[in-house]
């Protein structure tokens, strides 16, 4: 059998080839001379397979989709409460290179925007060789092959970007940036400018949304927790101006840049890539919202549009001549283990509890410690616990007193 996920992403891409709406960004010269009719379209699961349609070996500039990922370089480098003194994480509902700050602490209101976004860039180093080899190789450690830079669309760029020298000079004045104005902008704009494919993009998104491991493996290239804070800022504030609409409409964590690349995580399923250059007056590519919203229709991938779990992680209890035997099933989260200890909250015996784990695909951290609490109080009445568990899914379960369940 041909698999029909390449089929139905090539559907997708043929219903919308023939939407020429929107305008390629012209405030960068060399974009302006870019080819507009280019169109891909990529998806990533977190278990490594890609699937890609059209223009899917088309290279370009990842311009703001950098801003996550170098918002994710420095929380890895410098901690979370330095990067927190620079950058804040509201919404700003601004246009991407609005010259603005909070109110209060003066910093910009988020990395997203072009503001937050060099103050980020800051950070991964204290000169522009520094700062862009920093950029480079973490961008080529997360797309799984060595990235270059684009120098004639950086040259272009730096030609024209009194808008970004502006904001870095505002920066400096509240002494958020170090280095010169002329200095940060040019290395956050040779970031701006590390071509990648629609491929690139949705192994990048994939590992944020595998929770910062390379997708179909073990390796681990960001924290959990610093995955967890980009696809948060990503979900407020990735689209701009337009971020909550598409909150409510396309509800993926999602980042847009000006080549008309878009690229969106979805919390532990897939990383997404989409490459066409006519954007809309927010900035974001006309194309790849119209792909965005057709994925999380059809596909059901709204972050908020969430199905019930809970109660199917207990398969069944049966009381079996004194003997409880309680089967769990599937994933199990707080919803699931909260099932099963309100379920044994109920049950008034005193004999052997016997925990079947055999038919668990995984327990959350969360879903174990709960179990486990829920073993050890059941040991605290007088009665014994067995764990069946053949695939190890429930590892080292200590039931608070360095004894074990009994294996069966
Ligand atoms: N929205 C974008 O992609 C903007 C990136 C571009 N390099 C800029 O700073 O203006």
């Amino acid at each position: 059998m041909r698999s029909p996920v390449p089929d139905y992403l090539r559907e997708v891409l043929d219903s919308l080839a023939d939407n020429t709406n929107g305008e390629v960004a012209d405030y960068i010269p060399d974009l302006a001379q870019a080819n507009p009719d280019v169109f891909g379209i990529a998806v990533t699961t977190v278990d490594g397979r890609t699937h890609s349609v059209g223009d899917d070996e088309v290279e370009f500039s990842i311009q703001s989709i950098s801003k996550p990922f170098a918002y994710a370089a420095a929380l890895t480098d410098r901690g979370f409460d330095a990067v927190a003194a620079i950058v804040g994480v509201e919404p700003s509902g601004e246009a991407f290179n609005e010259l603005s700050l909070e109110g209060g602490t003066r910093r910009p209101k988020n990395p997203m925007i072009n503001a937050g976004a060099i103050a980020t860039h800051s950070l991964l180093g204290a000169s522009v060789d520094e700062r862009v080899s920093r950029a480079l190789s973490f961008f080529s450690t997360l797309a799984g092959r060595q990235l270059s830079v684009d120098e004639s669309v950086c040259r272009s760029e730096l030609d024209t970007a009194d808008r970004n020298l502006a904001i870095a000079h505002m920066l400096r004045n509240y002494e958020i940036l170090s280095d010169t104005a002329h200095a940060v902008v040019e290395g956050y704009t040779t970031q701006c400018s590390i071509n990648v494919t629609v491929r690139d993009l949705a192994v990048m998104g994939a590992t944020l949304a595998a929770g910062g491991v390379r997708p179909g493996t073990e390796e681990r290239i960001v924290s959990r927790a610093v995955a967890r804070q980009v696809l948060s800022v990503m979900a407020g504030a990735g689209m701009y101006d337009a971020a909550g609409h598409w909150l409510t409409t396309v509800g993926i964590p999602a980042k847009s840049g000006v080549a008309g690349g878009l690229l969106g995580a979805l919390p532990g399923q897939v990383g997404i890539g989409v490459m066409s250059p006519r954007l809309d007056k927010h900035g974001n590519s006309v194309r790849g919202v119209k792909v965005f919203e057709r994925l999380s229709d059809d596909m059901g991938m709204h972050l908020m549009a969430a199905e019930p779990y809970g109660s199917s992680a207990l398969r069944s209890m049966s009381d079996t001549s004194g003997e409880l035997r309680v089967e769990i099933q599937g994933a199990v989260r707080f919803s699931g283990a909260e099932s099963i200890l309100d379920a044994l909250s109920h049950d008034t015996g005193t004999g052997t509890v016997v925990f079947d784990a055999s038919r668990v695909d995984r327990f959350s951290d969360v879903g174990r410690r709960m179990l486990l609490e829920g073993m050890r109080r059941i040991k605290l009445d007088g009665r014994d616990v067995v764990l069946v568990d053949p695939d190890g899914v429930l590892p080292d379960p200590d039931l608070g007193d360095g004894t074990f369940p009994l294996p069966r």
